[in-house]
């Protein structure tokens, strides 16, 4: 059975760090997702994001499209499928309001929710500022008013969204362990 696991969470929570462990650790596959936003140091077409301008971005079909800290973020039907294609066990990282749209939608899937916390906003600050982008950039983003939504889990998240914290890596490997057990994934 087709099985996805979505991650959400704030910027710089550790929603990409926890998807590379998955793909390596669990064997999990990503769904890459399309987005208007420069690329961060490091970062590649077609191994982080498919990385579009505004004009190639709507040539997709997708599942969900969102704005985010002013660019443009979509999951496309294509990406997901081709995953699938390869691997029943799909991970995906989204913002909330994608959350939100996927638990609409795919009904028909096996489909968990995770929410990446950390306990002190702080983190976030200091996390970001870890990832190769300039200074000015990281603290704009994090002032976001989509950031600062997605730094603490959303009500209407809270029936069907686990919460993973990620205050410290060697608990959170245990966490994701049990969470993975639990749900049969
Ligand atoms: N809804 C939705 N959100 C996305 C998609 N792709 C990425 N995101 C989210 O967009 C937000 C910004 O992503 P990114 O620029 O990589 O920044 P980061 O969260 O600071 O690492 C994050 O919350 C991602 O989870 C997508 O296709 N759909
Ligand atoms: N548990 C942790 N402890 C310390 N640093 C972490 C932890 N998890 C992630 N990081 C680091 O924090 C930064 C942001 O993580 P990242 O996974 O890119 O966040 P997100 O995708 O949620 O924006 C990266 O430099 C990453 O290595």
């Amino acid at each position: 059975m087709r099985k996805l696991l979505v991650l959400c969470g704030g910027s710089g929570a550790g929603k990409t760090t926890i998807q590379h462990y998955l793909e390596k650790k669990y064997s999990f596959s990503r769904v890459l997702t399309h987005t208007t936003r420069r690329k961060r140091r490091g970062e590649k077409n077609g191994i982080d994001y498919y990385f579009e301008t505004k004009e190639s971005f709507f040539q997709r079909q997708y599942l969900e499209y969102i704005q985010y800290d002013g660019n443009l973020y979509g999951s496309s039907v294509e990406s997901l499928l081709n995953t699938w294609g390869k691997n029943d066990k799909a991970v995906i990282v989204l913002d909330t309001k994608g959350v939100l749209a996927y638990r609409q939608k795919l009904l028909t899937e096996k489909v968990i929710f995770w929410y990446v916390a950390v306990t002190d906003k702080e983190i976030f600050n200091k996390r970001i500022l870890k990832r190769g982008e300039k200074e000015e950039i990281a603290q704009r983003r994090l002032r976001s008013k989509e950031a600062v939504r997605d730094m603490q889990m959303p009500q209407q998240l809270r029936s069907f969204c686990e919460i993973i914290l990620n205050d410290n890596w060697e608990k959170t490997k245990e966490e994701i362990k049990l969470q993975l057990q639990q749900s049969g994934f």
